[in-house]
């Protein structure tokens, strides 16, 4: 009885907490027609979004389109909406590495599409199905990194902004060059931007469209760490065990640390106190809660 009542509440809890995190940031109230934009976005194809979920709870996402510098034509807008669906089904899941295919992150929005669509009704669909999936990857229960190899220029700067973590190789630049593309960000960039690094040096990377390298990102408290090496494999495993020491454990806790934080990092006080309480409920007296009682670990 004791046990069905406790995956009762479970379930609804965690209904709950998935609704909250698919809601669309933007709806028909918006003009926004998803599947109408996903047939325009589907007119100009190239490159994938690739998906492998380890064994070990870490999930690599590669941007895969090198002939352009992993710029993102229309349908990779799609498939990386497809990826976050998948995992935010993944259940076993406890962390993400972001990355791009041939040692480069992403040199943002493929400028043929840019061209195409530059008028005003396709731009500002192309916008909002943007900040929708990069929302959506932003509040998923998983420790995300961006592993920014080479070029994160654009639109792939904001992406590496909708991670928890980037982690940058030797040589590296995160460059948000929209200015020079008489651009701003509209990809959730900006003010993602000014939540990690403040008004003051946000407006300096935007305004300035300045190269940022590992140092100057690990002194904004842009980047978390600058890794060794620069080859494209030896910088994937070092990112591999960076995050391992985060996704080490039960799924069900680091999940519940993440969501704890999404939560204190969107919502007003109270509603994030009230989420934390929730979200305390599904670990609270769960198995890796009673097991460590029994275990008693000593916290050396
Ligand atoms: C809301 C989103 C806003 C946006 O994202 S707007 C797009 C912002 N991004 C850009 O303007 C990037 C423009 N590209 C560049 O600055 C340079 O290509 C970059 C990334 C520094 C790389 O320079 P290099 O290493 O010298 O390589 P390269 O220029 O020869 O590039 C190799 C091939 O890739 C192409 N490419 C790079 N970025 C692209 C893009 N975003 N869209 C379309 N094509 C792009 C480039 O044209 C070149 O192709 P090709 O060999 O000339 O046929």
């Amino acid at each position: 009885m004791a046990l069905a009542l406790w995956k009762n509440f479970l379930q609804i809890t965690m209904k709950r907490i998935l609704q909250q995190r698919r809601l669309s940031l933007y709806n028909g109230a918006h003009g926004y027609e998803e599947e109408l934009i996903k047939k325009k976005l589907q007119q100009f194809s190239g490159g994938s979004v690739n998906l492998v979920k380890e064994d070990n709870g870490i999930a690599i996402l590669t941007l895969n389109n090198p002939k352009l510098m992993n710029a993102f034509t229309g349908t990779m807008m799609v498939e990386l909406q497809e990826r976050v669906t998948e995992l935010e089904n993944w259940k076993d899941g406890k962390g993400l590495i972001i990355h791009g295919a041939g040692n480069t992150f992403c040199s943002g929005s493929d400028l043929n599409v840019v061209k195409e669509i530059s008028n005003s009704q396709d731009g500002m669909n192309m916008c909002m199905f943007m900040q929708n999936t990069l929302t959506r990857l932003m509040r998923l229960p998983l420790i995300s990194v961006a592993l920014v190899q080479g070029k994160a220029f654009g639109g792939g700067a904001e992406l590496t902004t909708a991670c928890d973590f980037r982690l940058m190789t030797p040589g590296s630049e995160i460059r948000f060059v929209h200015k020079r593309m008489g651009l701003v960000p509209g990809w959730g960039g900006g003010a993602r931007l000014v939540r990690l690094v403040g008004s003051g040096a946000a407006l300096q990377l935007l305004a300035g469209a300045e190269r940022v390298g590992p140092e100057r990102a690990l002194a904004l408290g842009l980047a978390e760490l600058a890794l060794p090496s620069a080859d494209e494999a030896a910088a994937l495993a070092e990112a591999r065990a960076w995050l391992s020491q985060y996704t080490d454990g039960p799924a069900a806790v680091v999940r519940a640390a993440k969501k704890v934080v999404t939560a204190a990092r969107e919502l007003p006080l109270e509603d994030a106190l009230r989420t934390e309480k929730d979200i305390f409920g599904t670990v609270w007296g769960g198995p890796a809660n009673l097991e460590a009682l029994v275990r008693r670990p000593k916290h050396k």
